[in-house]
């Protein structure tokens, strides 16, 4: 079903933007890695102990998701439906879960909101200080519930489809939202080669809302993620966007797991495609999953309706797994149901 969507998304889309949506660093080792890791696993259910009704909800700084699943973001839905991010919104709202809306969005977070699913809201922290307090103000006047400061792109990853392709600028009309300064002009984005942890401790002094550190592999730097006060580590390489070579995501999960020691929630995206691909990364210990690719396939594909049949196929996989590996509820996963690689 996702494969389909992934065709139907693709005969969509102009060639040089499904390139850009679907590829990732240098020779895609790491994008190929994120899946070939969870299709390596294996898992090793147990039978007649999970009687009686499942329950898949999951409540993230307070706010109760259908599912741990939520949606990661991406950049520039504009260029995958016409009704962009507004779309995602929309689709995400029906399926009961957060949309993380894209600094790089198509679409401002103002509109963005009047979808009315909860939001968090991605942040590239720019140089610009001054800039930055004012893009993590508009957030929380919009009501975005938590920051996810993206921290693995101090340069940004060499994208080989794109340089083939000439991708380089977004078409006429289109512009990222949230560099739009006070006058109305629409910033270069910075990836931030200078951006260290003082950076974080001063977003903590800029925002009251609980700040979820994405793109962490290392679990030395989970754990100063944590000692630097934030609410969540999302494991994370960018979806193979960035370091070519770096890690599968599930493949790092554990080391992170053991070394924040449940002091905050471990969340992971990279590669999720189906239920048992969630239900492992439960069971090693993330507290909830996002998915980047599948989501955008959908939103090419059928727009709205695509999001939420994309987020819904994933939950009612995850259902099915979950009753099948002899679980009620997403607590009921323990690190032995995950047997071994192949
Ligand atoms: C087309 C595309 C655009 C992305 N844009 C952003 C972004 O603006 N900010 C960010 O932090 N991550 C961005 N990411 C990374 C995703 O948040 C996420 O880490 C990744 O897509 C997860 O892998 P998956 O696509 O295999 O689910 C992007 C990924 C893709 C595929
Ligand atoms: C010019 C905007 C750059 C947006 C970067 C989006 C992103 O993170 C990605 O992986 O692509």
């Amino acid at each position: 079903m996702l494969t389909e969507l992934a065709a139907r998304a693709r005969a969509r889309l102009d060639p040089a933007h499904w390139d850009f949506f679907a590829g990732g660093a240098g020779d895609e080792r790491t994008l190929r890695a994120n899946e070939e890791a969870f299709q390596r696993l294996r898992l090793l259910p147990r039978v007649l102990r999970a009687t009686g009704p499942r329950d898949l909800r999951t409540t993230l700084f307070g706010t109760e998701l259908s599912a741990p699943l939520l949606v990661a973001p991406t950049a520039f839905h504009r260029l995958a439906h016409p009704d962009g991010e507004l779309a995602t919104a929309r689709g995400a709202a029906a399926a009961g879960t957060v949309l993380v809306v894209s600094m790089a969005a198509t679409t401002p977070v103002e509109d963005i909101a009047a979808a009315g699913g909860p939001l968090w809201f991605q942040l590239y922290p720019q140089p610009d200080l001054e800039f930055t307090a004012a893009v993590v103000r508009r957030a929380e006047r919009a009501g975005c519930r938590a920051l996810v400061v993206t921290v693995d792109s101090p340069v940004f990853g060499r994208r080989e489809r794109d340089r083939r392709n000439g991708f380089t600028d977004l078409p006429a009309g289109l512009v990222c939202e949230h560099l739009r300064d006070g006058t109305g002009r629409v910033r270069d984005i910075v990836m931030d080669a200078d951006l260290g942890w003082e950076r974080i401790d001063w977003l903590r002094g800029v925002t009251g809302l609980p700040i979820v550190l994405k793109g962490l592999l290392h679990p030395a730097d989970a754990l100063l993620a944590v000692e630097h006060g934030v609410s969540a580590v999302l494991v994370s390489n960018h979806g193979g966007r960035q370091l070519d070579g770096a890690v599968a995501t599930v493949d790092a999960l554990p080391a992170v797991v053991k070394a924040v020691g449940g002091q905050v929630p471990v969340l992971l995206d990279g590669g999720i495609r189906c239920g048992a691909d969630i239900l492992a990364a439960l069971a090693l210990g993330a507290g909830a999953v996002l998915v980047g690719r599948p989501v955008l396939w959908g939103l090419a594909a059928a727009g709205a309706d695509g999001v939420r049949q994309v987020l819904d196929l994933l939950r009612e996989d995850l259902d099915r797994a979950l009753a099948l590996a002899g679980a009620r509820r997403p607590a009921d996963l323990t690190g032995d149901l995950v047997a071994a690689r192949c």
